[in-house]
């Protein structure tokens, strides 16, 4: 037996920095938490030293080197998550294709999907724990090895993505193979679709079982649908891994963040942010606040600095950073890039960038707390006890904070204004005779009180902090 064998998905060392799991549950922070996708990658010299005359997948299939390559970053920079060294392209692999590595061409599947019938060549049931285990010890040496610094992200390729590299047989601008599937098979490539989705729940089950602590998927394919193909081959797929993933979790008593991220798909996020994740990932072209409109609280948002940004001097870097700071504000919020670093980058800038979002989002969150006036309209809130009091939105807020710092006891069930009401954390005890409510647990009816709302919120910052708090207890 081998000794990462020995080594078991229990005992795990406590979690000491837990910013990035409260961010995607929309709870409060002390400061904004940051990572960046690729950020185990060859930017970092001691990567390139560690892979050095390796074979990429050869380096997928060892859980220690895997556990290496993870912690790299962690070990230089303080990133709030890890996100576990490995490919999206495991899958096709698992379901019995050759994917190869090649320097200077990227991933290179050398017999790719060519017609429908191709589809008889895959695995029709992947195992998941025998195909996909070197994964899941990975998780689990790397989750022990982390000691709790920070939370382990696990992730997996969406099934659009998967089909496309499947089909197209690596990298691609227009996307042109995979998308004459859709267009001249579409029952095929629903099939495949399907086959993708059920290997892809089992898959992000047992990294969870494994390790995991939170779950991203990557549709970076998305942006060469538009947005009726997205609608018929994307989306439903998206909602039925999150869907069966949580409800699997549900049956133990478990529930881990779930994070889409579909790059260039800005048609899909309204949809993308009612689809069961608790977090949606931007890419850098769509901007902070209509990010914060169109999505309405339902989900916190993850992103979105252009990568290219890092090759600016650090003054810059800290400039563009607040800005994307004041857009999305600093509650349901993940600092991340808007894709992944790209090799030449300096990792000096990555830093600053990490140090940057950390500074920002704590004077801002310090400059909150101080705050004496907001707009200055009165609120109502009921306590727990039952008793209506009148507030200055300012006044409101300040207690709210207080609550979430634990120093109140009392805790603040419900704040409302007029003709809207805005959830906190606790169950609603009882309700302000003038404002319309929003029963717990319920999706805003009818849409406009949500609207208002969320005027409100885009007006004062603070006051988003209430909305979101109240979706994500859904
Ligand atoms: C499309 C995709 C792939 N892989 C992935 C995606 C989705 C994210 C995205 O849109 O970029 C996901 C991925 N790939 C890798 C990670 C590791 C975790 C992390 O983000 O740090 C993650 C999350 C490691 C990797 N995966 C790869 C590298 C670089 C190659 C190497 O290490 O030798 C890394 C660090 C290789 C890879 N793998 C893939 C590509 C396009 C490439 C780059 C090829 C190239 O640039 O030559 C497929």
């Amino acid at each position: 037996m081998e000794k990462v064998d020995l080594i078991l998905p229990k005992d795990f060392p406590t979690l000491k920095n837990d910013a990035f799991l409260c961010a995607c549950r929309g709870q409060e922070t002390s400061h904004v938490p940051v990572w960046c996708m690729r950020q185990a990658g060859r930017y970092l010299p001691e990567f390139r030293e560690s892979r050095a005359g390796k074979d990429f997948f050869d380096t997928c299939r060892s859980p220690e080197a895997c556990c290496e390559l993870t912690l790299q970053p962690i070990r230089r920079f303080p990133f709030d998550a890890a996100i576990i060294f490995s490919d999206i392209l495991v899958i096709p692999q698992a379901m019995g294709m050759d994917v190869q590595m090649l320097s200077g061409k990227g991933p290179t599947f050398p017999e790719p999907l060519k017609e429908p019938e191709d589809l008889l060549l895959l695995q029709p049931k992947v195992d998941v724990n025998k195909e996909l285990g070197y994964v899941f010890k990975a998780i689990t040496l790397t989750r022990h090895k982390l000691e709790g610094k920070v939370p382990l992200i696990g992730f997996t390729g969406a099934p659009w993505t998967l089909m496309a590299y499947m089909i197209e047989g690596g990298g691609s601008t227009t996307h042109s193979k995979a998308k004459r599937w859709l267009y001249r098979h579409s029952e095929a490539s629903h099939k495949l679709l399907r086959m993708l989705t059920d290997v892809i729940v089992d898959y992000l089950l047992g990294q969870v079982a494994a390790g995991a602590q939170a779950l991203q998927v990557f549709e970076s394919h998305a942006g060469c649908l538009g947005p009726v193909e997205f609608k018929e081959f994307s989306l439903p797929y998206l909602r039925d891994i999150a869907r069966r993933v949580k409800d699997q979790l549900k049956e133990s008593g478990q529930d881990v963040p779930m994070i889409v991220f579909a790059k260039d798909g800005h048609y899909g996020l309204e949809d993308l942010s009612q689809s069961y994740y608790d977090v949606v990932g931007l890419d850098w072209t769509i901007d902070p606040r209509s990010a914060r409109e169109r999505t309405g609280g339902k989900v916190s948002l993850q992103g979105n600095m252009d990568p290219c940004a890092l090759y600016a001097p650090k003054e810059r870097i800290s400039e563009i950073v607040k800005r994307m700071l004041e857009g999305f504000g600093t509650r349901g919020y993940i600092a991340n890039l808007g894709h992944g670093l790209y090799p030449d980058m300096d990792p000096e800038n990555v830093g600053a960038f990490v140090e940057a979002v950390h500074t920002h989002s704590r004077n801002i969150l310090n400059h909150k707390s101080e705050e004496t006036q907001t707009a200055g309209s009165d609120v109502s809130y009921c306590t727990h006890n039952g008793g209506v009091e009148n507030l200055s939105v300012a006044d409101s807020l300040r207690s709210l904070r207080r609550n979430h710092d634990g120093k109140v006891r009392e805790p603040i069930t419900r704040l409302s204004l007029p003709n809207m009401s805005l959830g906190l954390n606790q169950p609603p005890l009882r309700q302000h005779k003038h404002s319309p409510v929003l029963p717990m647990g319920s999706r805003p009816h009818p849409p406009s009180i949500f609207q208002q709302a969320n005027s409100a919120a885009l007006a004062s910052q603070a006051l988003s902090v209430s909305i979101s708090g109240w979706f994500s207890q859904e």
